[in-house]
């Protein structure tokens, strides 16, 4: 069994079409699947129905399996306990993940403390561990600084730092380096690719170049559905679906370096809305 197994999962919103409409897909203990789509088509919706941060007046059916456990469903309490403890988020945006009025190391610390348990070591020892380990030279000025004195890719490093301090079994990334410079995404990326070897992880982004540097694996999204799954460099030599084979015809992955914007594809495909 897979560590996550996500079945016909189905979000709505009111009487609108379903954001999400029945989609199936699901993430090894150690695996890496990228979910790739234009704006709208419901890859965020389906990181939040993972997180169960969905609003209340949306509606959700299918189920939502992590390490056997039924999330569809269960009460927000149990839920926070997953989201500290077993899943963990990394967003677009590290300057409103992080706290402003706190500094880094104490940010990480409070992760770091929830688990700290009966380990040798201080807690400073580990932040500064975590911050090393994500690549930021200067551990011990990151720690002392507040979240606007670093740069944006650093502030990225930390805000991973954070999500990987608490040892969860599932990372969701959503677009975690759209924010940044093309020389800082491609370092962003490599970190992630080594970071995330271990665990499980969904990574959200509009750009197959992206994924493509992180996921072995892919599904593709168009309104609600997805239209196509399998290994990221299969899809790419052969991609079966309409909507995909424009995707990466526009895209020219061959050619395009990972970060760099795809062309639209309602040029190629008009009842598509980009
Ligand atoms: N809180 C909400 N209330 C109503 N509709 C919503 C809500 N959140 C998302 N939607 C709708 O669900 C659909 C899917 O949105 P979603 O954010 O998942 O797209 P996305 O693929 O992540 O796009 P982007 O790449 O722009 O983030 C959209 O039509 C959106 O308008």
């Amino acid at each position: 069994m897979s560590y996550l197994e996500v079945s016909d999962l189905t979000v709505r919103f009111g009487s609108r079409p379903p954001a999400v409409n029945k989609i199936s897909f699901s993430v090894g203990e150690t695996d890496r699947l990228g979910i790739i789509g234009q704006s709208g088509s419901g890859k965020s919706v389906t990181a939040l129905a993972i997180l169960g941060l969905l609003p209340e007046h949306a509606s959700v059916t299918g189920s939502i399996r992590l390490d056997g456990r039924e999330l569809v469903g269960l009460p927000e309490r149990a839920m926070q306990d997953l989201r500290g403890d077993e899943i963990s988020m990394i967003f677009q945006e590290p300057m409103t993940a992080l706290d402003p009025t706190m500094k880094v190391g104490r940010q990480v610390g409070e992760v770091v403390a929830l688990h700290h348990g009966e380990r040798r070591g201080s807690i400073r020892d580990e932040v500064l561990l975590w911050l090393g380990r994500v690549g930021l030279s200067d551990p011990e000025r990151i720690a002392d600084s507040y979240p606007h004195e670093l740069s944006g890719g650093q502030r990225q490093r930390a805000l991973i730092a954070m999500a990987l301090a608490n040892r969860p079994g599932l990372v969701l990334c959503d677009e975690p380096t759209t924010a940044l410079d093309v020389l800082v995404q491609r370092q962003i990326l490599a970190l992630l690719a080594e970071q995330l070897a271990d665990r499980a992880a969904l990574f959200v982004s509009h750009d197959l170049a992206v994924v493509r540097q992180v996921c072995p694996r892919v599904a593709v999204m168009l309104r609600g559905e997805i239209v196509e799954e399998g290994l990221i460099d299969d899809i790419i030599a052969r991609p079966q679906h309409p909507y995909t084979q424009g995707l990466i015809a526009s895209a020219r992955l061959d050619r395009v370096a990972p970060g760099e914007r795809l062309p639209s594809v309602a040029d190629f495909y008009p009842g598509v809305e980009s």
